[in-house]
């Protein structure tokens, strides 16, 4: 399959050399001129449960996209704030048959592919796969992972289980979901609780939850995930989604992960992605009328935080 990925950093790159290994025709896109020319001159080095594999992935910038050049399928793995420019700036890589799929951290993503992708085209998701960038041109992950994906326009299912199926060819352990907003907002749950916390305590997640008051600080901002997704008529079992936070913490899998916040803020001094997840439900409550001061103050702190370390 002829597959681009839009915002090949960590996990993008994880991705891209997956899919490269499988015999895709894949080409990254990024905007980071350090990490294109690292991987022009090295090709992607791609280091994977501490073994390191190279591989010879072309990467251009959105502007050399050659002319008449399409995709079947575009992933799109930027951060949530580069998401809306970065469609604007791929649009000559896609056609009208183009697949766009989305597994960004976060709520709401498919409002902002909507006004660039029909919805007939548009695939939403996400994934538990970890990455980290060790270097410009180097990506690292551990840990098993997997993706849940659906599509957002009713008669695509056919579509979404043949992406699933590519992705898992590629030992990407993918899975067509019949209700992917319950999935995601299981996932925003981890990324709830995981990101903002373990990027304020300055721990990974295993660290973050040998804490004592640990259970009693994911229960509380669970709580109003699950609050606010009744009113997008999203029933989450809140015990369930503890549990599933709770699974985070085994380091045999991915507990030694510092959540991709972490790298954002504590590591690589960028913004967040906090207004996508607990600020999000902060707007959302507010627009429902349900209180979620943990989510509020979460995202608060990690404003602070950023208003810190970017000063
Ligand atoms: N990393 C992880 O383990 C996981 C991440 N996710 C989600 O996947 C999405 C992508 O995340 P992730 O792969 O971690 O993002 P990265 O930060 O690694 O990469 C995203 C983009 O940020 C820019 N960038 C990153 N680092 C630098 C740098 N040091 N200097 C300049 N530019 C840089 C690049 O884009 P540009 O040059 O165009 O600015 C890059 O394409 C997010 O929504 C995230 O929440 C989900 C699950 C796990
Ligand atoms: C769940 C977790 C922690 C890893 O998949 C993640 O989504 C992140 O690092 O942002």
């Amino acid at each position: 399959m002829k597959i681009a990925i839009a915002g090949s950093g960590a996990l993008g790159s994880r991705f891209g050399f997956a899919l490269h290994q499988a015999d895709n025709e894949v080409v990254l896109i990024d905007n980071w001129v350090d990490h294109i020319n690292a991987i022009r001159e090295h090709g992607l080095k791609m280091t994977i449960d501490n073994q390191t594999h190279n591989a010879a992935i072309p990467i251009i910038t959105p502007q050399e996209i050659p002319a008449n050049v399409t995709v079947e399928l575009l992933i799109v793995f930027t951060k949530a704030m580069q998401l809306d420019q970065m469609l604007q700036d791929v649009k000559p890589i896609m056609n009208d048959n183009t697949k766009v799929l989305c597994l960004l951290n976060g709520i709401g993503h498919e409002d902002i592919i909507a006004k660039h992708v029909s919805r007939k085209n548009i695939f939403i998701g996400n994934t538990m796969w970890t990455a980290n960038l060790v270097a410009p041109g180097h990506s690292e992950s551990f840990g098993a992972g997997s993706v849940n994906l659906q599509n957002l326009a009713p008669g695509e299912e056919n579509m979404a289980i043949a992406i699933a199926d590519v992705l898992t060819e590629a030992g990407l352990n993918a899975h067509f979901t019949e209700n992917v907003h319950n999935t995601i907002y299981l996932k925003a749950c981890v990324n709830g609780t995981m990101n903002g916390l373990c990027t304020l305590l300055d721990v990974n997640m295993a660290d973050f939850g040998a804490t004592k008051d640990a259970h009693d600080m994911v229960a509380s901002i669970v709580k109003e995930f699950a609050a606010v997704a009744a009113f997008e008529n999203v029933q989450l079992d809140v015990e369930e989604a503890i549990e599933f936070v709770e699974k985070c913490y085994d380091r045999t899998t991915i507990g030694e992960h510092f959540p991709s916040m972490h790298q954002d803020l504590i590591k690589n001094h960028r913004l967040t992605e906090i207004d996508y997840i607990n600020g999000a439900i902060s707007r959302k409550g507010r627009k429902y009328g349900v209180s979620t001061p943990y989510c509020d103050f979460l995202t608060q702190l990690i404003h602070a935080k950023e208003d810190i370390i970017l000063k």
